[in-house]
């Protein structure tokens, strides 16, 4: 029966492991010599031989037995090896089944082992590591730097749901983002995230989308770095570019495109808009007298009482020194311009006390007017500052329209 079976197959002494007979495709399988050793002596690993032996002895029978086997010419084969214990001529007898198996080992092996690295890799990687059923949203695993930049421990995380840890307003851009990601290979997303003690932090993901043989997205993994100290970085150099530190208003350059903007718009609009050059008289004695931090202190003030006199579509910047610019947008009439000025020069003259002292700090305005006295940044800035110089000619703490020259 043995040796008629279209499976390699072994008959072996059940006590000692002798191999009694064996077919000729055990044969061939094995490449064993005529010589038949003993079934240890195949095992790669005699132990698992003696194990192997012992079960199939005690249970009659083994389903399944994984084991390498030792062929002749020292090349070594994974097997499965299924036995049957029979009695025959007063002898224990074990019948062997033997199926190769070393392809499909081998691979298992392998990718266990490029799982593992990769498992490793995510472990003990800085960066964190989210993975997403596709389907449902559902987070299926994180590594411990995730957990760490969450502060949360893995088991909660994994229970949460992602509106949980993202901010609102990046949930909707998730959301909006998701459908898309099937066909592209990597993406990269800035998200606001929550940690577990409130502080709001800035990530950067990038997403890959997984997909089965048939081309189904089935999971979805995220790299999560934290970019919120760059972001921060990026908004203060930003800042300072645009922006003047003492008053935080808007700084020369971030004035010249606002006014630009102001006039693009103009030129479809129609609309008139007026540029006030405000110019502090006298503030250098306050410096002189009550010292350089009063005078700080004042340039903050008076940044807040000009703020109060215009509309939120207006922009007040400051030039440097004690020079104000101010663009007034979308005017209806032009007389509206001298309101304005007339309303700030009442603002600033409010009595401010400064070292215990009381001051009153008066400016002098110029104003010029789109399109009455110019069209361009430069005309209007030349002439807010021509008619700047004569209101403080005609004795300063006023106003002054650009006088056109005949
Ligand atoms: N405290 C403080 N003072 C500043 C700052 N920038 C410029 N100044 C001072 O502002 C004063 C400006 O003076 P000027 O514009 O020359 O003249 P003024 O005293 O205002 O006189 P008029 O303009 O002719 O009315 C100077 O004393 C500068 O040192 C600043 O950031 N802080």
């Amino acid at each position: 029966m043995c040796r008629l079976s279209p499976q390699p197959m072994l008959t072996v002494e059940a006590s000692s492991g002798a191999i009694v007979a064996l077919n000729q495709l055990a044969r061939d399988t094995l490449g064993l010599p005529e010589q038949t050793p003993a079934l240890r002596d195949l095992f790669d690993n005699p132990s698992l031989a003696r194990q192997f032996l012992l079960i199939a002895r005690n249970n009659g029978f083994i389903r399944q037995f994984e084991a390498r086997l030792r062929l002749a010419g020292g090349h070594r084969i994974w097997v499965l090896l299924a036995a049957r214990l029979l009695e025959r001529d007063g002898r224990a007898l074990l019948i062997v089944n033997l199926t190769d198996i070393h392809e499909r080992r081998v691979n298992e092996d392998a990718l266990r082992e490029s799982e593992l690295r990769h498992r490793r890799v995510l472990e003990t990687a800085n960066e964190g590591y989210a993975l997403f059923d596709a389907r449902s949203g559902e987070l299926l695993d994180v590594n411990p730097a995730l957990c760490e930049l969450l502060l949360y421990p893995r088991d909660a995380l994994l229970r949460m749901r992602p509106e949980e840890v993202v901010t609102e307003d990046s949930m909707a851009q998730l959301q909006a983002q998701r459908d898309h990601w099937s066909g592209a290979p990597n993406r990269k997303l800035e998200l606001g995230m929550r940690r577990a003690n409130g502080e709001r932090i800035t990530v950067e993901l990038s997403v890959s989308a997984i997909s089965d043989q048939d081309g189904r997205l089935t999971s979805i993994f995220a790299l999560v770095s934290d970019i919120t100290a760059r972001k921060l970085n990026e908004e203060r150099v930003l800042y300072l570019a645009f922006y003047d530190t003492l008053t935080a208003l808007p700084n020369r350059f971030l004035f010249v495109e606002h006014v630009e903007q102001a006039l693009k718009q103009r030129a479809r609009t129609g609309q008139q808009l007026a540029l006030l050059f405000v110019d502090l008289d006298d503030f250098k004695r306050i410096n002189d007298s009550l010292g350089h931090d009063a005078g700080d202190e004042l340039l903050r003030l008076i940044a807040k009482r000009l703020l109060d006199c215009v509309r939120a579509t207006d922009t007040v910047s400051r030039q440097g020194g004690d020079e104000f610019m101010v663009l007034l947008a979308n005017l209806n009439r032009s007389q509206d311009a001298i309101q304005v000025a007339d309303k700030m020069l009442l603002a600033l003259a409010e009595p401010v006390t400064l070292e215990g002292e009381q001051v009153v700090i008066h400016a002098s305005i110029g104003i010029a007017l789109c399109p009455e006295h110019g069209e361009t940044l430069a005309d209007l800035r030349r002439h807010a500052d021509s008619a700047m110089y004569q209101a403080k000619a005609a004795g300063k703490h006023r106003h002054a329209s650009y006088q056109v020259e005949d």
